[in-house]
C-alpha cells in the first residue's frame, strides 16, 4: 500500500484525496492552517515537511495546494528523496523552472488535470486541429467560484497542444469593436457555483461546427488519478513524468 503525504490537505482536493485513498494510505498532510488533523490525518506545517516525510516513511507526495506551497514541498521532497505528484496549477515561468530542477533529483509527475478523460480529449484535440486546418478555434473553461487562477491549467495545457499543431494567437476574453483575426483563438474562463471543471474546444468552418468537451462530475476523478500516478511513480528514476505515461501504462 503506497504511503502518501498530501500537500494542501485542508483544501477541497486534499479532502478528496483522503476520501479516494483506498489502495493507498494518507499518512500525513501539509498545510499552513493551524489545524492539527484532517479526517484523522496529522497536519504538519510545510516548513517541517522534510522531517515529516522521513518520520512518516512517506513513499510519495500528492500536491494540490498553491504554487508557492508546492515549491516549498518540492524542496522537501528533494531533501528527503521522495517522489512528488504535482497537481497544483498556476505556476509562473520561474516556478516551472524550479519544479524542473527538482526533477533532476527526484521522480516528479505534473499534470494540470488527473482525469483520464482530459488525457483523451487532448489527443482528440491534436487530431482535430491538425485535420481541420483552417477552422476557427475557440476554447472555454468553467470552474467553481473559488478558483483563483485563470485560465485553468487544463485550458492552458489544451492550448499548448493546439499551438504545437497551429500558429494561433490567444485572445483572453473579448470586448469592444473589432473583427476576429484569422489566427486568433478566443480563451474564456467562467467562474460559478461549485462546478468541478468543464472544458470545451469549438472548431468552426466549412458550414459545420465540431465541439470537443469534457466535464468532471466529482473531484474524486482527479484524486483517483493523482493517487494512481503516485503509486506508478514510486521506484522510478529521477526525472520529469506526465500523466499520459500512467494512462498508457
Ligand atoms: N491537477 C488536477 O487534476 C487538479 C488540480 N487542481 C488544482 O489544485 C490546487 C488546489 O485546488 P483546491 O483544492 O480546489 O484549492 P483549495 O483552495 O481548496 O485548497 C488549497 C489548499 O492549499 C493550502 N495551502 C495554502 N498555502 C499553502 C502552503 N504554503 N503549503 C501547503 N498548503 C497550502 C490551503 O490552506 C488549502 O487547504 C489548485 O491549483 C487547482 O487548480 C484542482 C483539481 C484538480
Ligand atoms: O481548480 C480546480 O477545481 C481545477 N483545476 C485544474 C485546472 O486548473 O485545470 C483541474 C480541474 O479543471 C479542476
Amino acid at each position: 500500500m503506497t504511503r502518501v503525504a498530501v500537500n494542501g490537505v485542508t483544501g477541497q482536493m486534499g479532502g478528496a484525496v483522503i476520501e479516494a485513498a483506498t489502495d493507498s494510505e494518507v499518512v500525513v498532510g501539509f498545510a499552513t492552517s493551524d489545524t492539527d488533523t484532517v479526517d484523522g490525518v496529522p497536519v504538519v506545517h510545510p516548513a517541517d515537511a522534510a522531517a515529516a516525510l522521513r518520520e512518516y516513511d512517506v513513499d510519495a507526495v500528492v500536491d494540490f495546494a498553491i504554487p508557492d506551497g508546492a515549491l516549498t514541498v518540492a524542496e522537501a521532497c528533494v531533501e528527503a528523496g521522495v517522489p512528488m505528484v504535482v497537481g497544483t496549477t498556476g505556476f509562473d515561468e520561474d516556478g516551472m523552472a524550479r519544479l524542473n530542477d527538482a526533477s533532476d533529483s527526484i521522480p516528479l509527475l505534473k499534470a494540470a488535470n488527473f482525469s483520464q478523460g482530459i488525457q483523451v480529449l487532448q489527443r482528440l484535440v491534436r487530431e482535430a486541429v491538425g485535420t481541420l486546418e483552417d477552422y476557427d478555434l475557440e476554447l472555454m473553461e468553467t470552474h467553481h467560484n473559488r478558483k483563483v487562477d485563470a485560465p485553468s491549467g487544463t485550458a492552458n495545457s489544451i492550448l499548448a497542444v493546439i499551438q504545437e499543431e497551429r500558429d494561433v494567437e490567444p485572445v483572453y476574453g473579448r470586448e469592444g469593436h473589432a473583427p476576429r483575426e484569422e489566427d486568433e483563438i478566443g480563451v474564456f474562463a467562467r467562474r460559478a457555483g461549485d462546478i468541478r471543471g468543464e472544458h470545451e474546444l469549438v472548431l468552426a468552418g466549412n458550414d459545420e461546427v465540431l465541439s470537443l468537451s469534457h466535464r468532471a462530475e466529482d473531484r474524486g476523478v482527479f484524486a483517483a488519478g493523482a493517487l494512481d500516478a503516485a503509486t506508478w511513480l514510486v521506484g522510478r528514476d529521477a526525472g520529469w513524468y506526465a500523466f499520459g505515461d500512467v494512462v498508457d501504462a
